[in-house]
C-alpha cells in the first residue's frame, strides 16, 4: 500500500543557511509518526513545507498520491491535512467554542448570500457546525469550557483547543508542532491518550515534539533531523539506540 504522505527530496534555504536539506520519509495511514531532532534541526521548516506554509525549492510532497507543492495552505487543509502550531495560535478574545468554529468554517458551504438571508440550508448548516464544535471541545476533554475565552485557558488547555480546532476541519492527517509545551507531566499523559483516540478515529498523526517520554510512548515510527538533514529513522527502540542519534543529542538532552 503506498503511504499516505511521501516527502521526497525536500529542501528549503533560507539566504545562505539551507534549513532542510534533501529529506524523504513517508508517513504510512493510520500511523503516529514522530519528528525529532536538536533544536534548530529543521523540523518546523518539514512541517511548514508539507502545509504550504512554506514553498520547497527543491523535491516533491505527495499527500494521498496528489502533489501539494504549490497549494496554499487552505487548500491543503481541505484535502484533509490539518495542524497545530508551536506558538499557540487562537483567537485569545473568542470563546473555546468559536475557536473550533473558526476551524469549520473550510468544511461549510453556504455562501455570503445566504447567510445574509438565513436561508434553512444556511441556518441547518450552522447548527450542524455547532454541534460537531461541541462534540469535538468533548472530544479532547474540554466540555466545560466551551464558553470560556480562550486566553482564560490554561497552556494545557490552549493546546488541546488548538487540537480540536484542527480536528474540526476533519482531516485525514493531523500535524502537531510540540503539543506537550509548556504541559506537566499529568497534561502529557492525557495528551498521550489524547493521541492514541485521534489514531483510532482512524487519523494518521505526523509530530514534533522534544518530550522524549511521549514520542516514546505515543509514536510507532521516528524520523531524526540534524543540521536540516535526515540521519536516522526507524521505532523508537532502535533510534534510541543509534550512534548518530545520540552523537546529536548530546550535550543538549537526554534521549
Ligand atoms: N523564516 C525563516 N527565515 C530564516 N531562517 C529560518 C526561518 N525559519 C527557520 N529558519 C532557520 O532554519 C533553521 C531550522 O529551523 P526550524 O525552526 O525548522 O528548526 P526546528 O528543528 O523546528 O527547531 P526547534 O526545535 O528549535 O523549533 C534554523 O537555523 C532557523 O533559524
Amino acid at each position: 500500500m503506498s503511504a499516505l504522505l511521501e516527502v521526497r527530496g525536500i529542501t528549503k534555504a533560507f539566504g545562505g543557511l539551507t534549513a532542510v536539506r534533501d529529506v524523504s520519509f513517508e508517513v504510512a495511514e493510520g500511523s503516529v509518526v514522530g519528528l525529532i531532532g536538536p533544536n534548530g534541526a529543521g523540523k518546523t521548516t518539514t512541517f511548514n513545507l508539507i502545509t504550504g506554509n512554506y514553498r520547497v525549492d527543491r523535491g516533491t510532497v505527495r499527500f494521498k498520491e496528489r502533489s501539494l507543492v504549490g497549494l496554499r495552505p487552505h487548500q491543503i487543509v481541505s484535502l484533509g491535512v490539518a495542524r497545530t502550531f508551536q506558538n499557540i495560535r487562537l483567537f485569545q478574545q473568542l470563546s473555546a467554542v468559536e475557536n473550533v468554529l473558526a476551524g469549520r468554517h473550510c468544511r461549510t458551504h453556504a455562501g455570503l448570500l445566504s447567510a445574509l438571508l438565513r436561508l434553512p440550508g444556511q441556518v441547518r448548516e450552522e447548527r450542524e457546525a455547532v454541534a460537531r464544535t461541541m462534540e469535538e471541545l468533548a472530544f479532547v476533554g474540554l466540555h466545560g469550557r466551551a464558553m470560556e475565552q480562550a486566553k482564560n485557558l490554561s497552556y494545557g488547555d490552549q493546546r488541546r483547543l488548538e487540537i480540536a480546532r484542527a480536528l474540526a476541519t476533519e482531516p485525514k492527517l493531523l500535524i502537531l508542532d510540540e503539543p506537550a509545551g509548556g504541559m506537566n507531566e499529568q497534561e502529557t499523559d492525557q495528551l498521550v491518550e489524547l493521541i492514541r483516540k485521534i489514531q483510532q478515529r482512524g487519523i494518521t498523526l505526523l509530530l514534533i515534539e522534544h518530550d522524549m517520554s511521549l514520542v516514546m510512548r505515543a509514536c510507532e515510527h521516528l524520523v531524526v533531523l540534524e543540521y536540516g538533514e535526515k540521519i536516522a529513522e526507524g521505532p523508537p527502540a532502535a533510534v534510541r539506540k543509534d550512534p548518530k542519534v545520540i552523537e546529536a543529542y548530546l550535550g543538549t538532552e537526554e534521549v
